[in-house]
């Protein structure tokens, strides 16, 4: 069974005519490690209430560009704005969730005392912390395992336990690096759901990161194809797709088989 895609928001496709107010501005991004240089130049904006996928090729620099974009990563070259503002550092507006979920747990602390953690660092009180924490994992549907240990959860539901200890800190913009690469198939389209059923459900914009073409088309609004290192941006294309998406019927669509072969073009495995 997977739970219900995204009911209610709609999602803005056309980047180009709007008003609308950029919750990420990259410009120029650049970024070496020694002599080899990863991110060439990297220019994007990302508007509230989207959620944007990013595809590139294997090794092309996803995670490197989600660590400079979230400020765990310095970068030698351009800027990065989230909310208006530099970053230098983690910014209170970003959530972030990454594909290796096992690492980015304690395992000695019990799921809600992990959802709780990072709530340390917001200037709010150990109530609305608690109210929080219930609130997130309720709404991941973890809300009968907050006394276990992440190690006695499946792979899926520790994903929504670092899902829910980001969705906590009431960001605007959340970060997911190939979050559900490491799980099942049928894990995988329900956590799939559940990101649409969330983003429907909040006031949030997601940049999505992943090397599956399907769930980039599935779950996006716009998807930004990244070319081989050193990266650009090679295309950006919007996904006309209706929402709620169905993971059957949209999948059956002649559109989501144009995108498909759009997207897999652009990432160069055709000519
Ligand atoms: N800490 C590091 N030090 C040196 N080189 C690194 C470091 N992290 C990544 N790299 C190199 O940077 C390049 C991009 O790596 P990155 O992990 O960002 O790519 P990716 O697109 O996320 O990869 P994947 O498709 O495997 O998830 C690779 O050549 C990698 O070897």
């Amino acid at each position: 069974m997977t739970e219900t895609a995204g009911l209610s928001r709609t999602s803005p496709s056309s980047p180009d005519k709007d008003d609308r107010v950029a919750i990420l501005e990259v410009d120029g991004l650049r970024k070496s490690y020694g002599s080899e240089l990863v991110l060439e130049d990297i220019t994007l904006r990302i508007f509230e209430g989207e959620l944007v996928s990013i595809v590139g090729p294997s090794g092309c620099g996803k995670t490197t560009m989600l660590r400079c974009l979230s400020g765990l990563l310095p970068h030698e070259g351009g800027t990065v704005r989230i909310a208006g503002e530099e970053v230098t550092g983690p910014p209170d507006t970003l959530g972030l969730v990454f594909q290796d979920y096992s690492r980015s747990l304690l395992p000695w602390l019990s799921v809600a005392d992990n959802v709780r953690l990072p709530l340390r660092y917001k200037p709010i009180s150990k109530k609305e912390a608690e109210e929080r924490t219930a609130e997130a994992l309720e709404s991941v549907g973890l809300a009968a395992h907050t006394r276990k240990k992440p190690w006695q959860l499946s792979g899926g539901m520790q994903q929504r336990v670092a899902i829910a200890r980001a969705l906590a800190y009431h960001p605007r913009l959340l970060l997911m690096d190939e979050p559900f690469a490491s799980v099942d198939a049928q894990t995988r389209v329900e956590l799939e759901d559940l990101t649409l059923r969330l983003w429907a459900e909040r006031d949030m914009t997601i940049a999505f990161v992943t090397h599956d073409i399907d769930e980039a088309i599935y779950l996006g609004g716009r998807i930004v194809v990244l070319t081989r290192t050193p990266t650009t941006i090679r295309e950006v294309m919007p996904v006309d797709l209706p929402r709620p998406r169905d993971q059957i019927a949209t999948k059956a669509l002649d559109e989501f088989g144009r995108l498909r072969a759009s997207v897999f073009t652009a990432l160069g495995h055709h000519q």
